[in-house]
């Protein structure tokens, strides 16, 4: 396959292009840039030295026609919604990182993003990339909306109990943790050293957008107009997403009953790992890899079950999971290219 990224210059971009390099059925034919093409990629990323010393190129559909089947969009909010249509309409398939396609409702978009969708028709045909939920849509998609970051730990870890109907869904709360390339490459005061360093910040209470990203996907899975409460906090690490559910169990459950909602939903699904015994994952734990590790903890006096789900914003939560949306568009093993082993400590 020959695929094109979109983005090339920023965190999600380059991490797609460390990915793809040990991909065996993948060729990066071209990285597009908005503000550096021309540029050798390697200059602006030294660790690819030798690796991708080709110069990143603008963004031309005749080019991508001729020489691309897949791209990856790696670019902020209100971009690609602008140049997919124009994409798909030459048969190139889309794989969309940012949140242009998510959300089904349009109307959703202004309120939560701040922009107006132009690209409303092809809502009905987007299918949002959660592999391990959608994969029987995902083999047939031409685009891909990729899952936010913070969502894709979420439902991971609350979907199978959604639709196992064990936990009360008027009552979700979640607290999520981010490291700092949650933010992307751009700088802004939030990620400077001295704000971050040694410091954790609450932000969006509210009013993150991924919020109603959350509520449409567990809904969808409950039959439910759900409502919830998500206050992300970003802490002071480079990688690393960590979401704290905190639901109200409807019936007595034991922490057997609640595995085997676990292992039976993600039966034969490579990229989860679902803890036993009470043990708790942590960020590092996935570091550098796509999988997404569930533990959780019953709290009997409470009647509370409290599940932490960890992933790599930048894999799992970003270009990992879009190569795994990749191989399944394209008939491969899930795993194809992807079998990086967390980098501990
Ligand atoms: N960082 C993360 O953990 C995650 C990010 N995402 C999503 O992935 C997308 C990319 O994120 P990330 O890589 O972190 O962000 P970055 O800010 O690091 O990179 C975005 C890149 O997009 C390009 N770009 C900027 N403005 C425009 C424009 N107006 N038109 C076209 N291209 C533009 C730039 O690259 P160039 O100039 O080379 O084109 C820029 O480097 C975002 O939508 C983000 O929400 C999703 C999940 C997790
Ligand atoms: C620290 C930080 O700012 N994190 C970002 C994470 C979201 C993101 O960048 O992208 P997706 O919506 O595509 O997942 C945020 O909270 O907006």
């Amino acid at each position: 396959m020959k695929v094109a990224i979109i983005g090339g210059s920023g965190y999600g971009g380059v991490e797609l292009a460390r990915l793809l390099h040990n991909h065996p059925y993948v060729e990066l034919t071209q990285i597009i840039s908005h503000s550096q093409a021309g540029t050798v990629f390697s200059e602006v990323y030294p660790q690819m030295t030798q690796i991708l010393d080709e110069p990143m190129v603008d963004f031309n559909i005749d080019q991508l026609a001729a020489d691309v089947d897949v791209v990856f969009l790696a670019t902020p909010s209100d971009v690609s919604h602008r140049i997919v249509p124009e994409i798909l309409k030459e048969k190139i398939k889309c794989i969309d990182l940012s949140g242009d396609f998510r959300l089904k409702d349009p109307a959703l978009y202004q309120s939560w993003y701040g922009f107006e969708n132009t690209a409303k028709d092809y809502l009905n045909q987007v299918v949002y990339g959660l592999s391990e939920v959608y994969q029987a849509k995902i083999e047939g998609a031409e685009l891909i909306a990729n899952p936010g970051c913070f969502p894709t730990a979420g439902l991971l870890a609350l979907i199978p109990l959604v639709q196992a109907q064990v936990i009360s869904t008027q009552s979700i709360i979640i607290d999520g943790k981010t490291g700092v390339s949650g933010a992307g490459r751009g700088l802004s005061l939030n990620v400077h050293f001295a704000e971050m360093n040694e410091n954790a910040k609450a932000y969006q209470l509210g009013v993150h957008k991924h919020i109603p990203e959350l509520e449409q996907e567990l809904s969808e899975k409950s039959n439910d107009s759900i409502k919830l409460n998500f206050t992300p906090h970003i802490v002071p690490m480079t990688r690393g997403i960590m979401m704290t559910s905190y639901t109200d169990l409807v019936s007595e459950q034991s922490a057997d009953d609640i595995l085997d909602i676990y292992r039976s939903y993600y039966h034969n699904q490579p990229f989860i790992r679902i803890r036993t015994n009470d043990q708790i994952p942590s960020t590092k734990e996935v570091y550098g890899s796509n999988y997404c590790d569930i533990g959780f903890h019953i709290d009997r006096r409470t009647n509370k079950l409290i599940v932490v789900s960890v992933i790599d914003n930048l894999v799992k939560g970003a270009s990992g999971q879009a190569i795994q949306n990749l191989n399944i568009m394209a008939g491969l093993d899930q795993k194809t290219g992807l079998n990086q082993l967390p980098i501990y400590p």
